[in-house]
């Protein structure tokens, strides 16, 4: 039977390319394999057992109910760096639109018309005097995929960077030039920016980050980018902040009642990630990361499972989604054992509360794969049993 792929949002073309049309159905099913998404809020939308992954082309997941996900059995995956470059970019034109009229200029001079059209603009020029970003200075809250990007690009025009980030991963911390300036405390780092730009995930923790005690330590007239999520800055806060012309400007991708309209608010319609390139590559990138998992159960770019990866050479594998809790590797061997199965490969990774495994057996009748199935099903912390044909 083919495999449904129930997508939400808008996902480029290419991604649906990915899945090949004897195998796969995109939109066919009421009890689709996998989803597809972007934005869409998971929260608030039902995804039966059935669902085995959910792949969100883009970096945040805070859309995704991750542990219910997890407990029902799906892995949820992302495309971590996919959209990065597209937001970097963002970044840097929208610092200098911050300091440079460059939105009302344009639409001034879209309205002087004449002969003297040229002496006109000549003269009105001036009312559209800005600032350059050279020589200032960048705080960079967030040094993963959008971060670095940003860091790097922002020194390369010349500006001073300081970044912040206590979890940086490894792979990060190799990739920040080690020119840049590290702050160990968000408040060290506060003071000293001309501009302060945030890249990091919406959790728990990072909700309201931003509050009126950060923004007091803020520079006077500095210019405040969330280009993360709604919820990391507090916005009653933001305002208060602008209105008393103690923060300058606050641009974000994040529109809300509580902030639109206000003069010294630049909002974009969450377009961070918006562009043909950026769009490919997460669609592409889910949809490999999708069938990699439903094909060979391998598991990468998961954001509530640990990355799993074991050749798969023999003619069987079986899954097994299950609790973290000790001795679930010796129940499940002891039930292979009993049916007198030899086990050729395996491997079990834990995250958190959750854990993974996989085993790899030689060729089995139909039915007692099934047997095996429902065998190790019966083990309480067991979530999901998948068996998998290698198709060489
Ligand atoms: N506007 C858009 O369209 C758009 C596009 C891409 C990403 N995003 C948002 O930006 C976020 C970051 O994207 P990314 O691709 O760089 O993710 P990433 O996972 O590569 O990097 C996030 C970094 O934030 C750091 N971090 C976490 N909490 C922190 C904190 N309290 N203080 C300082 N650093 C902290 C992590 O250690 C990590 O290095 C995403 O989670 C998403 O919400 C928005
Ligand atoms: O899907 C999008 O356009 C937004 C993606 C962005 O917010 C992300 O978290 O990667």
């Amino acid at each position: 039977m083919k495999m449904d792929i129930k997508t939400y949002n808008v996902i480029a073309q290419q991604g649906l390319d990915v899945f090949p049309t004897e195998k796969y159905t995109v939109n066919q099913s009421q009890k689709p394999t996998a989803l597809l998404i972007r934005s869409q809020d998971m929260h608030k939308t039902h995804f039966g057992t059935n669902v085995l992954a959910i792949a969100r082309a883009g970096a945040g997941v805070n859309n995704i109910p991750l542990i219910e996900a997890a407990n029902n059995g799906t892995v949820v995956f992302n495309t971590p760096g996919s959209n990065a470059n597209a937001v970097k970019e963002l970044i840097i034109a929208l610092l200098v639109l911050a300091v440079r009229p460059v939105v009302p200029a344009a639409a001034w001079a879209k309205k002087v018309v004449g002969a003297d059209v040229s002496l006109q603009t000549e003269k009105g020029k001036n009312h559209f005097a800005g600032t350059e970003i050279q020589g200032k200075t960048l705080g960079v809250i967030g040094l993963g995929n959008v971060g670095s990007r940003v860091a790097q690009a922002a020194a390369n025009l010349g500006m001073r960077v300081i970044g912040y980030d206590p979890y940086i991963s490894v792979e990060h911390a190799w990739k920040v030039s080690n020119q840049l300036p590290r702050a160990e405390k968000l408040a060290q780092l506060l003071p000293k920016c001309d501009f302060v730009t945030i890249h990091i995930p919406y959790t728990d923790k990072n909700r309201d980050l931003i509050t009126a005690k950060e923004l007091a330590l803020m520079k006077d007239q500095a210019i405040l980018f969330n280009y993360s999520r709604w919820g990391i800055v507090n916005e009653d806060d933001v305002v208060v902040a602008l209105n008393q012309k103690h923060l300058r400007k606050y641009v974000t991708d994040f529109s809300s009642n509580k902030i639109v309209g206000h003069p010294k608010i630049m909002i974009t319609p969450h377009i961070g990630g918006t562009t043909q390139e950026a769009e490919t590559n997460g669609a592409v990138m889910a949809a490999q990361t999708l069938r990699k998992y439903l094909e060979t159960g391998n598991i990468v770019n998961s954001v509530n499972f640990p990355t799993v990866e074991m050749p798969f050479e023999s003619p069987v594998r079986m899954t097994m989604i299950h609790q973290n809790v000790p001795n679930m590797v010796g129940r499940i061997t002891t039930i292979l054992a009993n049916d007198d199965i030899n086990i050729d490969n395996m491997i079990n990774k834990s995250r958190g509360q959750f854990a993974y495994t996989v085993i790899d057996i030689g060729q089995q009748p139909a039915e007692q794969l099934e047997t095996l199935q429902k065998e190790l099903l019966e083990i309480p912390e067991v979530i999901r049993v998948r068996v998998l044909k290698n198709e060489f």
